[in-house]
């Protein structure tokens, strides 16, 4: 694979944890293969403990494969890591920088160990804190320390970012100014991997998603490719004293081409591509057979359905 246009090439990556006389060996990462192309961001997501940190760390060079390979920019990110970390920028989950340093002076301590440092201000301005620039690290919010985390992350001009869980604990305000942050250098061309348990996020930031689950990636895609996998779904009930709702048999719904049709008492679910047309033929049929519905909803399939499917399915 081109390494200019595929900057992160996962084969077979296993990671297995060591056991002990007390804990058997586990492997969070099983066999586990994508790919990042340039300027592209990947999402991985999945139910805590599915592997994405586990994942993650070995991209980043900070823990070695039990087996398989990680390429980033065609290089061991481990064995290579001197070369490689130029170029990257990693936001851990939690960041840990030290309390007692200011804004800025945290930010210089980082450009000291990079090789092409952006200036402090630079930094500081790319994720709105110049106005913190002297406060303490231990006395910003919450939403600024995942600022101040970014800025870390960005301030080695890097070309790729890995990023595990950016806004866990943000509120929703300060979640969308790290998304705004993060489109900004979306459109810089900047490539990222980013973990996250928002599904917002994925959908507002994600050009690919591959969803994880028990060390392995189970569905992989665009945002469309994988909505495309669900149905959506129509619910329905046949109200008490409606003309049908005493009738012995119970009532037929009209021919839903596609659909697939279940009926558990008088609680009705479709499952079906064509929401619109059929949610209008079964209105459009209780009309006409003078059915009271009750509880009538109509659910297009989203990533949310998706993965509820995907976790269910799974377990
Ligand atoms: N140092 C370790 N030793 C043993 N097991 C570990 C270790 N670190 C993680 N694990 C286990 O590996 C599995 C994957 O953990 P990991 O943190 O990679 O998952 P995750 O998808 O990032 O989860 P979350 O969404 O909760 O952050 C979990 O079952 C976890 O308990």
């Amino acid at each position: 694979m081109n390494t200019a246009h595929t900057p992160i090439t996962v084969s077979n990556l296993t990671r297995t944890y060591a056991g002990s006389k007390k804990k058997r060996a586990f492997t969070a990462v099983d066999g586990l293969s994508f790919h990042v192309t340039e300027g592209e961001v990947y999402g991985l997501l999945g139910t805590n403990g599915a592997g994405k940190t586990s994942t993650l760390e070995v991209i980043e060079g900070l823990a070695p494969a039990t087996s398989g390979s990680v390429s980033v920019l065609g290089m061991d990110p481990t064995k290579d890591r001197a070369n490689v970390r130029p170029h990257t920028g990693t936001m851990l989950q939690s960041g840990g920088l030290p309390t007692q340093l200011t804004v800025a002076e945290t930010i210089r301590m980082w450009a000291g160990t990079c090789s092409r440092p952006m200036p402090t201000e630079q930094a500081l301005d790319a994720v709105d804190l110049t106005h913190r620039a002297k406060v303490k690290v231990g006395s910003l919010s919450g939403g600024e320390q995942r600022r101040l985390d970014l800025a870390c992350a960005l301030v080695g001009q890097p070309s790729i970012l890995f990023l595990d869980e950016p806004t866990t604990g943000l509120d929703p305000e300060s979640r969308r100014r790290v998304w705004k942050l993060l489109e900004n250098l979306k459109t810089q061309g900047v490539t990222m991997i980013l973990t996250t348990h928002y599904l917002e996020e994925a959908e507002r930031l994600c050009d690919r998603i591959g969803i994880m689950h028990r060390g392995e990636i189970v569905l992989e895609g665009s945002l469309r490719d994988i909505v495309s996998t669900e149905a959506s779904v129509i619910r329905f009930g046949i109200q008490e004293g409606s003309d049908a709702a005493g009738a012995s048999t119970a009532p037929q719904p009209p021919a839903l081409a596609g659909a697939q049709v279940t009926r558990s008492g008088s609680t009705y679910e479709v499952r079906t591509d064509h929401l619109q047309e059929h949610s209008l033929a079964i209105l459009q049929w209780a009309q006409s057979e003078r059915l009271a519905l009750r509880d009538f909803s109509a659910t297009p399939a989203s990533l949310e359905t998706v993965f509820m499917r995907v976790a269910g399915e799974q377990n």
